[in-house]
């Protein structure tokens, strides 16, 4: 329900210090206490918190189907906060990135699933390469290229590809190094992530009236402002191209996602240089995320050599049913999808989700008024641990969603993908992520590389999974772990 009344800033409890010069950073050690304790007090409520960039208002998870009745445009991405000063708030400008990816990505899942896993095996072969032995690699430096490879499939292709008609395409097993020869644009791509998450950070740590200034000066910010007119000068010509042949109503030549972008986008969205932005925030959307998630479920693969076995044979018998990569064959590995949900639940990525801004004030059916402005947040790792919700939240059960999906009627829910009102894992809605299909193909098809083409394991010695690394809000796998791959007899 829409409200007109603006409720007193202190109307919510607090957990931790309110903004104050002298105790600002205290959520970047004590995050985790802090929001522990916010959900032992006020599970189903809200109460304010203040994380060092902002003061938020937690609510619970319960409400997001309430909330999902608001339109988006009055319940808005944080990034402009968030990522101040870096191009990233193109994203509130439309909500264009979401219906890109939820339309044509989504939809052209299935047909690219052959080519990725060809792009998987192909970044493996040639990250082997470079080590004599396959001998204690960086899971980090293995995984990276994988999913950058995957990632350029639908992003870098048209840089260098044209089209090619559908059959050869599908076929064709190695698509190669023409795929993505432009290494200038490939580190643009990537890196530009990384350079985003590193200039906010670095400039949380001055004052916010300063930051309009210091924002000019440093380093961070100039490397950001480098990167940013690579992708425009390799990305703007490809752009006004497809726009010249949009205008003219020729057919598209691509599939991939600058035409995506170009068919999809109108008015002000499609002006090239707009168009530039919306691909570099869809890269921080979509790279590092997977590349995150997909580590922590080979560092749980690792610790759980057991299960290697179950998903190889699952894997298998998918493969042999549907003769090769179909459409069909992801979504049949049941047992591994549920093993990626568990690996997940245990080792959330921030804990807080749904990091948004509302632009009205809105009642909820418990009464509480959200004040217009507010920027919400919900507490996401303790739901992951409530006994309520989770019988033995704290056991990692590889089929714990698998079996849930042997009750009558429940088949189709409990996936790694599924987007559930009480579940806040892709947040809800018209707000869940867009991109988490793809995500969960991408997971699965490297998740059966490994497994197929190699043995994999901790090196000798190890059989615990290294403890996650807990900076204020997030929660980061180890980057330093190393595995041991040793390929199959074929
Ligand atoms: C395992 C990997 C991923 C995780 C855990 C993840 C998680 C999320 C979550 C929780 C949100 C909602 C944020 C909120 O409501 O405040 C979100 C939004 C988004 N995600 Fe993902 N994501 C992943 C992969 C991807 C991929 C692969 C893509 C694209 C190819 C993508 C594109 C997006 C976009 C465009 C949004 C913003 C949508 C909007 O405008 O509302 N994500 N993601």
């Amino acid at each position: 329900q829409l409200s007109s009344r603006h409720p007193r800033a202190d109307a919510f409890p607090r957990v931790g210090p309110e903004q104050s010069a002298s105790d600002n950073k205290r959520f970047l050690s004590e995050s985790l206490q802090m929001i522990e304790e916010g959900y032992s007090k006020y599970k189903d409520g809200s109460y304010k918190l203040w994380t060092i960039d902002m003061d938020r208002l937690i609510i619970s998870h319960k409400f997001m189907s309430e909330i999902n009745k608001l339109p988006r445009s009055s319940v808005r991405l944080t990034t402009s906060e968030r990522y101040a000063y870096t191009g990233m708030d193109i994203c509130e400008e439309s909500n264009l990135q979401y219906e890109v990816c939820a339309g044509p990505l989504t939809r052209n899942i299935g047909p690219l699933g052959r080519t990725a896993y060809d792009e998987i095996v192909f970044a493996l072969n040639e990250k082997l390469k470079t080590v004599p032995k396959y001998n204690g690699m960086l899971l980090s430096a293995i995984l990276r290229p994988a999913i950058d490879r995957c990632y350029r499939l639908i992003l870098n292709t048209p840089l260098h590809l044209p089209h090619r008609p559908r059959d050869q395409f599908h076929s064709s097993r190695f698509v190669g190094p023409d795929l993505c020869r432009n290494a200038e644009w490939l580190s643009t791509a990537t890196g530009y992530t990384m350079d985003v998450q590193k200039a906010s950070e670095e400039l949380l740590t001055y004052p916010s009236l300063v930051r309009p200034i210091v924002v000019n000066l440093l380093k961070s910010y100039k490397q950001l402002r480098s990167r940013f007119s690579v992708a425009s000068r390799l990305l703007l010509p490809e752009f006004e191209k497809r726009n010249r042949a949009k205008n003219q109503n020729e057919k598209g030549e691509y599939q991939d996602m600058l035409q995506w972008l170009v068919d999809s986008a109108q008015g002000r969205d499609a002006e090239p240089e707009k168009l530039v932005r919306r691909m570099l925030f869809l890269n921080m959307a979509a790279i590092n995320t997977t590349a995150i998630t997909a580590t922590n479920v080979f560092l749980d693969l690792c610790a759980r050599p057991e299960c290697m076995e179950m998903l190889r044979e699952e894997i298998l018998r998918g493969l042999k049913e549907d003769g090769g990569i179909k459409s069909s064959t992801l979504p049949k590995l049941k047992k591994l999808d549920s093993f990626m949900r568990e690996s997940r639940r245990l080792n959330t990525m921030g804990f807080l989700t749904f990091q948004r801004r509302l632009t009205v004030p809105f009642t909820l059916s418990n009464g509480t008024t959200l004040p217009k402005d507010s920027y919400l947040s919900m507490a996401y790792y303790p739901f992951t641990r409530d006994e309520s919700y989770y019988p033995s939240p704290l056991t990692f059960d590889p089929l714990r969603f698998y079996n849930l999906r042997q009750k009558e009627g429940e088949e189709d829910k409990h996936q790694f993908g599924s987007v559930e009102a009480s579940e806040p894992l892709w947040t809800f809605g018209k707000f869940a992520c867009p991109g988490r299909h793809w995500a969960t193909a991408q997971i699965k098809l490297l998740v059966m590389v490994l497994l197929l083409e190699f043995e994999i394991s901790y090196p000798e010695g190890q059989t615990e999974r290294p403890e996650n690394k807990i900076i204020g809000n997030k929660c980061m796998p180890s980057m330093t772990q190393k595995i041991v791959l040793k390929r199959r007899a074929s």
